[in-house]
């Protein structure tokens, strides 16, 4: 059997030791954090969803119909402003422990690339890069992708062999993720519920995907069913999130949640993880339902899905229900959210052994390194990606 080296060169030797974590501390010349990327123009608007469904002969008609969020708010995604702002604040924190780690960041979709990124740190002579990516949970689209990005990108830069790549645990459950959500919620609550008034509904949402790549998220022996690592992942971090909120206003000790999901495209032939958040907003009221707060754990910052699809459609589905919403904010550069990722990096480049590893769920802490067919797309066939074990 081939070994990792001859088959994806592209990680580091403590990942290519083929342990599910790190086992030896690694010195790490620089951060790369890995961002989707966003248009910044009406220009750039239709070369950006060419770039993102890449591979995939998606005509510029069908283009155009997405494009119209974008159009909305003069072609600019804000996720590009997000990155600057967790970019300058990551090196803030970074600066204040004294960990020389200057921070690379690149996007898979729009400038600045990951290509440029990368060929940075190699003029640097900064090779061994550790990702971070904007993205917590497990699935093809939130960890797959990026790693197949990162060996895509070293391979077409000819710094394969070179620069070497590793990631970051999936991060859905650190304390620095989770707890950045719970004073968003404790007064989402407070506000919707008033003077004794009848205990609010909470919608947790997060991207809907297809039912495919949710059974192939995460490690198949875990066993997860439909949804995979990606639903369970979701559902933990949600019950987290509420018992801290309830361990800070016990009024809300009968506050009921739900997993919903938004933002679904692709045809209407394929399944997707459901219900919808309009939905299920729509059905509310029918069971006495007056207030809801919408808590978006499944994004990072305030990007095209949580200011469109959230504050644009959900909100006007629970004005249409006549019901009052708040939608609570993403950890964006809050200050638990960057101390937790610099956390992150210092843990990993100790190797902290993984029951030492701090996590607010059962399905924490998360591998450092995925399995080989980890978060595989069928759709999209196999390709080499970095930060794995040897197939
Ligand atoms: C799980 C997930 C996250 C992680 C959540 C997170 O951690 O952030 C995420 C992030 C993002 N997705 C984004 C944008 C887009 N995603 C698309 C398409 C898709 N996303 C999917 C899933 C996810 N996407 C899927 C399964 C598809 C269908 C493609 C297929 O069939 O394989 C399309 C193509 C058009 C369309 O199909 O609608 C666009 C334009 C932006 C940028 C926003 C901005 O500009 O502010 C961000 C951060
Ligand atoms: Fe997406």
């Amino acid at each position: 059997m081939d070994t990792i080296e001859t088959v994806v060169p592209f990680a580091s030797p403590a990942t290519r030791a083929g342990e599910p974590y790190a086992t030896a501390p690694q010195r790490y010349d620089g951060l790369l954090l890995a961002g989707f990327g966003g248009p910044e123009g009406q220009d750039d608007v239709i070369p950006f969803l060419r770039n993102v469904t890449r591979g995939r002969g998606i005509p510029d008609e069908r283009l155009e119909e997405v494009a119209h969020h974008y159009r909305h708010f003069g072609g600019v995604s804000p996720i590009n402003a997000q990155n600057r702002a967790l970019k300058a604040a990551l090196e803030a924190e970074l600066a204040r422990r004294g960990i020389d780690l200057p921070v690379y960041w690149g996007n898979r979709n729009w400038a600045p690339y990951l290509d440029d990124a990368v060929r940075e740190a190699a003029d640097d002579g900064r090779p061994r890069l550790l990702a971070f990516a904007t993205s917590a949970y497990s699935s093809f689209s939130s960890c797959r992708q990026y790693r197949e990005d990162f060996a895509r990108v070293l391979t077409e830069t000819g710094l394969a062999g070179t620069v070497t790549i590793d990631k970051i645990r999936q991060f859905f459950d650190h304390p620095g993720f989770v707890d950045s959500f719970v004073p968003g919620v404790v007064e989402a609550l407070a506000e919707l519920r008033g003077a004794g008034g009848a205990a609010p509904r909470v919608l947790f949402t997060t991207h809907s995907i297809p039912i495919d790549d949710a059974r192939r998220s995460g490690p198949s022996e875990l066993g997860l069913g439909d949804g995979g690592a990606y639903e369970a992942q979701h559902r933990a971090v949600a019950e987290a999130v509420m018992q801290r909120v309830v361990e800070r206003d016990a009024r809300m000790a009968d506050v009921e949640w739900e997993l919903v999901y938004q933002s679904r495209s692709g045809p209407a032939s394929q399944p997707w993880l459901e219900p919808d958040i309009c939905d299920r907003i729509a059905e509310l009221p029918g069971e006495d339902v007056e207030t809801v707060a919408i808590v978006p754990i499944g994004f990072v910052s305030d990007h095209m899905e949580v200011m469109w699809d959230l504050d644009n459609e959900a909100l006007e589905a629970a004005e249409e229900a006549g019901m009052r919403a708040i939608r609570t904010p993403t950890p964006g550069v809050d200050p638990t959210f960057v101390t937790g990722i610099v956390d992150l990096v210092e843990e990993r480049m100790a190797a902290v052994p993984r029951e030492q590893r701090v996590h607010a769920t059962e399905y924490g802490p998360w591998f450092d390194v995925c399995r080989p067919a980890c978060c595989e797309n069928v759709r999209a066939g196999f390709r080499p990606a970095a930060a794995g074990i040897a197939p």
